[in-house]
């Protein structure tokens, strides 16, 4: 008979497809050494009752249920310290009178963990087990944020920002020069990789572009080179405003999504911001090459000037998960922007101008259901990061949330003969607040509680 080192009973919550979310309803959670779901036992089965009998069992109480951790694929770890200012300008005077400015301040390492070990503790209040980040173009900086997900247990993929123009940054934020840029880069990939070598939950360096804008042709060839030679993770943003979008399309006569291609930086490990206007060949692109959409609702009600159509390029086969992007996005919080993501898709859908007819406002089979962006926000981050990591499955990482309902006095509104499962996920999906997150593992391994 095998021994695991945890086992949980539960009912848990996890994506069965991109569409569909199973129950698992009190079934027992075999995880391994290594944090690994190793079996996930139904209650039939005939190795349920032997499992029981041969291990201590942690049986979830009543009112408690099991999600898998959330994946944030984009986050501006500096930002933090200006989360929810500044939301009423336009994206090229946020980044010049507000952002760079800020980010300009993590040269002192002392701020920098002041920000960042408070940022990493929130994100995993908030149930979130696994964070893409950017950090700044400094390469301390950005170290520290690296040491201090892999001591907090945090499953971080971070990125030394690089930003080198000389005509698109101010001078006082910004690379030395090119070569400084690709230079750093490629010590913070060796730094971090052997950084990995002691965490259990992993942390992974990532090429970090910030967008075309920011950076000359010579970065960002020398960038794709370096993710491959390296074979790490690479993030930017693509196509998100009007602006951003018009500046690459006079740049180079095409859309940021075959620029980015020509410099190498598509491909599996991949995970583009925003992506607002991509058009069908764009998406085309992105399924070929198994480049990922880090879909931003909050922010891009903000700094897109659109919506993006999600539905259609999940139906394309597209990878897509979910970012908060703070501070462009305000909130730390996942649950916030899968509420944000069903809510953005039914105004694509319906329109918004009532103005014009209904059969002209809107863009037809544009909405999604809670349930596909619960998916968003584990299955399809893990899959946009090609980690096994946003299902309660065999094979898994163990990255989990305990949602209790009757945690925190805040009592969810259920009366009468109460709700089904169905109904409880959905309950939980709009309603849970972070008080509702009493537990948070990451591969095995407890790294949030919160006493009632
Ligand atoms: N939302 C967002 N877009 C960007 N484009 C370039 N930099 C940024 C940033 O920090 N946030």
């Amino acid at each position: 008979m095998k021994t695991y080192a945890l086992v949980f009973q539960g009912t848990a919550y996890t994506s069965k497809s991109p569409k569909e979310v199973e129950v698992l309803e009190n079934y027992l959670f075999c995880v391994n050494d290594d944090g690994m779901i190793e079996m996930v036992i139904a209650p039939g089965d005939p190795a349920y009752r032997a499992t029981q009998n041969t291990h201590e069992v942690r049986r979830l109480a009543e009112g408690q249920y099991l999600l898998p951790g959330f994946i944030d694929l984009h986050v501006h770890a500096p930002q933090w310290a200006q989360a929810g200012l500044a939301l009423d300008v336009p994206l090229y005077e946020w980044l010049h009178t507000h952002t760079f400015p800020l980010e300009s301040k993590f040269s002192d390492l002392e701020f920098a963990a002041d920000v960042y070990d408070d940022l990493v503790g929130t994100l995993l209040a908030n149930g979130t087990t696994t964070a893409l980040y950017f950090a700044t173009v400094h390469k301390e900086a950005s170290l520290l944020l690296a040491e201090i997900c892999a001591n907090k247990g945090q499953r971080g993929l971070v990125g030394k920002v690089v930003m080198d123009d000389p005509e698109q940054n101010p001078e006082y934020y910004r690379d030395a020069d090119t070569k400084t840029a690709l230079a750093e880069t490629e010590q913070f990939i060796r730094e971090v990789k052997q950084l990995a070598e002691s965490v259990k939950q992993g942390v992974y360096p990532v090429v970090t572009p910030r967008f075309i804008p920011s950076c000359t042709d010579e970065a960002l060839q020398g960038l794709g080179e370096l993710a491959a030679r390296y074979d790490v993770h690479i993030q930017s943003h693509c196509s998100e405003s009007d602006w951003a979008h018009e500046y690459v399309q006079k740049r180079f006569g095409k859309h940021d999504a075959a620029a980015l291609h020509d410099f190498g930086l598509l491909g599996q490990k991949s995970v583009m911001a925003h992506c607002n206007f991509l058009d069908d060949e764009d998406a085309d692109l992105f399924a070929r090459t198994g480049t990922a959409i880090g879909h931003c609702p909050l922010s891009n009600a903000y700094f897109a000037n659109g919506v993006l159509p999600l539905a259609r390029w999940m139906d394309k086969g597209v990878e897509i998960g979910l970012g908060t992007d703070i501070s462009a996005g305000y909130t730390p919080s996942l649950f916030d922007n899968a509420r944000q993501a069903v809510i953005s898709s039914r105004m694509l859908e319906d329109g918004v101008d009532t103005a014009l007819p209904a059969d002209r406002r809107g863009v037809p089979e544009s909405r999604i259901t809670i349930d596909e962006a619960f998916y968003l926000a584990t299955a399809g981050g893990g899959e946009s990061l090609s980690l096994p990591i946003g299902r309660l499955a065999e094979g898994y990482a163990w990255d989990v949330q305990i949602i209790d309902l009757t945690a925190g006095g805040m009592k969810l509104p259920v009366f009468g003969g109460g709700d089904s499962k169905r109904e409880l996920f959905q309950r939980i999906m709009y309603l849970c607040r972070p008080e509702h997150i009493r537990e948070v593992w990451v591969q095995g391994e407890m790294v949030h509680s919160r006493s009632r």
